[in-house]
């Protein structure tokens, strides 16, 4: 169950949905065009608003594009708002899709993420690389200088249920503190189960450093990972499907597709927009 541990107040809540709705709304806006085909649809709350953008659009225009899902909730909303549902698979080859829209649970200055609060990270990188543009949408809450500041109940680990014992011990081992199987809660007995019959594993680590801010890769003279080699070695964990940090370089006019996003909209608190590229 996905919670944002810093906010809980309704006056805030409601401000932050207004937030997502603005940046939602300018993302489209400036990244989605017309001649587009294949176009990605991220999960959580804030692509609902994205696809609302979409779906307000001539239905003779958005006919001829297909979205992909990137998970069960998005494939849903893609359904229901009478857009058509594509498939990475039937894209011709050698092809990306022409954007894609995603939203992310914490943002540094190098623009790495924390995604997979709600447990659909695998699907989500998939689609991210395989995009000639990933645009993030978030609001006002996610920024921090660091990942894992502002989202602190831990890096989303996707696994293999089979191998969950042995990645904790691995995790702990890295420096994960108190690391967990995400349990389903008063919804569903036992561990929360994902889109791809795989559990996640929910790893607290000390602030990171963004690539901009680091001075070493190593934890033991800086006392901090830098998100790139967290992300690195975290992969690298036999049993890992997939992590919740989307980091790497990305080369703003190539048309290789990256984990980090090209360009994040943040709603802001005053119903502002500001982009971070
Ligand atoms: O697993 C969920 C996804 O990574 C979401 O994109 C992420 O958690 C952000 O969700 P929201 O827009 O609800 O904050």
């Amino acid at each position: 169950m996905k919670k944002h541990r810093n906010l809980s107040t309704s006056t805030s809540l409601s401000i932050a949905e207004m937030a997502k709705k603005a940046a939602a709304s300018q993302a489209v806006a400036d990244h989605l065009r017309p001649e587009h085909r294949w176009v990605g649809i991220g999960s959580g709350s804030t692509v609902v608003y994205v696809v609302q953008e979409i779906a307000k659009w001539d239905k003779t225009i958005t006919d001829k594009m297909s979205f992909v899902s990137t998970g069960d909730q998005s494939r849903l909303l893609i359904e229901e708002s009478g857009l058509r549902l594509g498939a990475l698979s039937q894209m011709p080859k050698n092809t990306n899709l022409d954007v894609s829209f995603d939203g992310a649970d914490e943002v540094d200055p190098d623009l790495n993420l924390i995604k997979g609060g709600g447990a659909c990270l695998l699907q989500e990188k998939v689609v991210a690389v395989a995009s000639q543009k990933f645009i993030c949408v978030a609001d006002y809450r996610k920024t921090s200088e660091g990942l894992c500041t502002k989202w602190t109940q831990g890096i989303p680990v996707e696994v293999l249920p089979c191998a969950a014992t042995r990645v904790l011990d691995e995790l702990k081992r890295l420096g994960s503190i108190d690391p967990s199987i995400r349990q389903g809660g008063s919804q569903k007995a036992g561990p929360v189960v994902t889109d791809n019959s795989m559990w996640i594993i929910d790893a607290p680590f000390a602030p990171l450093q963004p690539h901009s801010k680091r001075s070493s890769a190593s934890p033991s003279s800086t006392g901090a990972w830098s998100a790139e080699t967290l992300a690195e070695r975290l992969i690298a964990i036999p049993g890992v499907m997939e992590t919740g940090l989307f980091t790497g370089m990305v080369t703003k006019d190539s048309t290789k597709g990256s984990q980090k996003p090209v360009a994040v909209y943040l709603g802001l608190e005053d119903g502002g927009i500001k982009v971070l590229s």
